[in-house]
Order: C-alpha cells, then structure tokens, then sequence
C-alpha cells in the first residue's frame, strides 16, 4: 500500500466541507430532476433499475464512503432489513445522523430526490413513506478506512449481502494499486455471491469541497471494469454517462460517471 500517498489523503479530507459538498453536487445546476440528460436522474435510474429486478435483496446492505448523501439508498430501501452507512469523517456521519433523527433544522433537504425516486419507480409510494422506511433501516452509522485490510475494524458480525458505494473509492486512493487495494479490502465485507453497485466519477482528477481541495486517480472504463475482474467480480451490467458542457461547473473536472454491477465470485 501507498502509506504516504494514504496518508497525504487523510490530511487532504481534514477540511471537507459537506455542507459546501453538497452544494455543489446535489444542488442546482446537477440536481436537475426534468431529465436523464442531467447527472442527478441519470444516476437515480441506475440504481432504481438495478433494484427493480429484485435479483439484489437479503438482510445487511452496506454503503462504502456515504459521505453525507442518503440519495443512493432509496431505491435499495425496499430490499434489505437493515443499511449501513458509512463514512471515514465524523462530519459526514453526523449530517445523515442528523437526516435520520431530524433533530436539524440545518440538514440537507433530500425531499426533491425522494419525490424523483418515487416518480420513477411507478409504485406509487407516497415520498413520506419511502423517507420513513430509509430512516427506520438506516440502522448504524460506522466509521470506516477502504485503506484498511478489515474497513470497519471488527464490528461486521457477518458479510453483507450487498455493498453500494458512490463516488468514494477513487476519491481516496492516491494510485491505481490503492483503488485495487482499497476494493479488494472492502470486497471482504461482502458474501460470496453478493452484489457490489458502484458510481463513480471518470477521468477525474480533483473536486472541491469547501477549503478543501481533494486529488481523485482518474479512472477510465476499462480501469473499472478490470479492478472489478481483478477483485474477482463478475460485471453483470456497466453503464457510462458522459457529463455535459453545462455540468461542469469548476467543481472537480470530472469528465462522466460510470455504474457497474458486480458479483463477487461464490
Ligand atoms: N480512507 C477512507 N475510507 C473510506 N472513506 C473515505 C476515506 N477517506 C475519505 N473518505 C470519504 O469518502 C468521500 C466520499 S465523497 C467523494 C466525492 N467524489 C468526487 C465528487 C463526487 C461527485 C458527485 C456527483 C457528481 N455529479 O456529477 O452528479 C460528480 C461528482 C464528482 N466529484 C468523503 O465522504 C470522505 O469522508
């Protein structure tokens, strides 16, 4: 591993800033809902599709790097028992804390993206049914470190049956053997047979955060495809959007978003 490329990460994320994070990713011009031609819809219909075939469900589903985005787990909400979010900053713990127990005011307002995955998942569920139901199954809010040979210390009592991530592994590894590093560290978290549904910026090489100015290993298609081969997956569907003039907006120069769905080996 590249402890000093790690660590330099760790320092980096020291002044992330969520509240500016999630303005700039999850507010106006990305949060578009009147298209899939926008960033925000086009990665709600992934995973509302990805679910949708029922095929991804059991008790323990585990999303990697949460940061303090709930938005990913509303379409999986449905299928497990129990989610797990996790989060390697206590800052971004506390903001989906915060989500669940509504005890601030100051919290992110995730109710347009709830309406939306309602919307498009045509089931007709009230948006304040599928809030309530998240916040029941968001049952822990761990700490976490991909960089490390066991991710969540030993808390796990047993492999999840699902893993979701978004955004987070290329965000924290310094190299290309640290995000191989880093997945096959978070690969041990998940049953043999599991499904790992990852988003995840391409051919990105910075985002800002605040103060923070954050270093991201660019990954192209192929880079995903084969760490997911490598960490002995098999890809059952990718799919790549490619971010348009209007969305890129001096954020981070993020130049699309991939979706894999992978199933670890039996
Ligand atoms: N060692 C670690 N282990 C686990 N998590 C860790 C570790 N270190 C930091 N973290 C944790 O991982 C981080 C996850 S947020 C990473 C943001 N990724 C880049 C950003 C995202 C984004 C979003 C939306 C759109 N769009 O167009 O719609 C584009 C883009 C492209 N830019 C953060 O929560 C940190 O706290």
């Amino acid at each position: 591993m590249n402890a000093i490329g790690v660590a330099a990460v760790a320092e980096s994320y020291q002044t992330f800033n969520p509240r500016a994070y999630l303005q700039n990713n999850y507010m106006p011009p990305r949060a578009n809902f009147t298209s899939e031609e926008y960033a925000v819809p086009w990665k709600l219909r992934r995973l509302a599709d990805a679910f949708a075939t029922g095929k991804i469900h059991g008790k323990t589903l585990i999303d990697i790097g949460s940061g303090p985005t709930i938005y990913q787990l509303l379409s999986a909400c449905d299928f497990f028992e129990e989610i797990v979010a996790t989060d390697y900053l206590e800052v971004n713990r506390g903001e989906i804390h915060s989500w669940v127990h509504g005890d601030d005011p100051g919290a992110f307002d995730w109710s347009p993206y709830i309406q939306h995955v309602c919307k498009i998942e045509g089931k007709g569920e009230p948006w304040k049914e599928k809030e309530q139901k998240l916040k029941k199954k968001l049952k822990k809010i761990l700490p976490i470190d991909v960089h490390q040979p066991n991710p969540l210390g030993f808390v796990l009592s047993q492999p999840a049956d699902a893993l979701i991530s978004t955004f987070c592994i290329e965000a924290v590894s310094p190299d290309r053997p640290s995000f191989d590093r880093a997945l096959q560290n978070v690969t041990t978290l998940l049953k043999p047979g599991g499904h790992f549904l990852m988003i995840g910026g391409l051919e990105e090489s910075f985002y800002l955060a605040g103060e923070a100015k954050l270093s991201v290993v660019p990954m192209k298609e192929e880079d995903i495809k084969e760490s997911f081969i490598k960490a002995g997956y098999r890809i059952h569907d990718f799919h790549s959007y490619s971010m348009p003039p209007s969305l890129k907006i001096g954020v981070d120069d993020v130049q699309g978003i991939f979706f894999i769905n992978g199933q670890k080996s039996a």
